[in-house]
């Protein structure tokens, strides 16, 4: 579904975030970059959403190409990046957020698809008429990719899911995660816990100083050494 060749992106010409980035997610398939602050994962997502100025080398999508696309072109070919700070509209509500996410398709589409991601998330369904504002953030991360999902994507972008919030709400959401996997959608989640990347990802990549240093199935990486001494914080 996702291809990236020989991807150089940054933020200043001839200044490369990212060189020489490689990696591939398959319909189905949850993949994961990981990698210490500043290495460039957010940047990686940002490229292949549209919003990062300078780009070369290869991203396509199910074989057509995304290179020099503006994000809302991006998002129209299935594609759907939940940001770090989540980017729900606070003053809507809970029902007019998810609303936002099934803009332009058939009314009893959309009003199907909110039923379907108020059974994913049951906390939105108490809180539907609720201001996004008014929500926890581990709701508003739920609204987040609720959202995301209203529009079926091919292709979801999930920048730090887990940020700030408590470890029993994100074990919840890395449960909705993992059941997203598997469905007819390619996942890249970029992630700081990184023993629940490896966990709920099918295949890692590990990103250094803005290169793939490493890739392999997530299992296998939950025993490389490189990887339990730099993020799993055992020698
Ligand atoms: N909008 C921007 N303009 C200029 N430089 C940026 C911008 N965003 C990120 N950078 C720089 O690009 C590099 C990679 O940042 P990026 O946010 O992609 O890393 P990251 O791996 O996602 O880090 P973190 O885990 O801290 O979010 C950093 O040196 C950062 O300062």
């Amino acid at each position: 579904m996702l291809r990236i060749n020989d991807l150089t992106a940054g933020y200043f010409p001839g200044v490369p975030t990212l060189a020489a980035v490689g990696l591939s997610a398959e319909k189905g398939q949850m993949i994961s970059v990981l990698g210490a602050n500043g290495a460039g994962k957010s940047t990686l997502l940002g490229a292949i959403f549209g919003i990062v100025p300078y780009v070369a080398g290869e991203i396509s999508l199910a074989g057509t190409s995304l290179n020099g696309l503006k994000p809302h072109d991006v998002a129209r070919r299935g594609v759907r990046l939940v940001p770090e700070n989540r980017g729900t509209l606070p003053s809507l509500s809970v029902h007019e957020n998810l609303l936002l996410g099934g803009l332009g398709l058939p009314k009893a589409t959309v009003a199907e698809r909110v039923e379907r991601e108020l059974q994913r998330f049951p906390r939105l369904r108490e809180r539907f008429t609720q201001r996004a504002g008014m929500l926890s953030g581990g709701e508003q991360q739920m609204l987040a990719i609720a959202r995301a999902m209203m529009a079926e994507p091919r292709l979801l972008l999930l920048d730090e899911p887990s940020q700030g919030l408590a470890p029993v709400i994100v074990e919840q959401i890395f449960g909705l995660l993992a059941e997203l996997r598997g469905a007819d959608i390619a996942i890249v989640l970029v992630e700081q816990d990184v023993g629940l990347s490896l966990e709920v990802s099918d295949y890692s990549y590990v990103l250094e100083k803005g290169r793939i240093k490493l890739h392999a199935p997530s299992a296998d990486l939950v025993n490389n050494p490189y990887v339990r001494e730099a993020f799993l914080g055992v020698a």
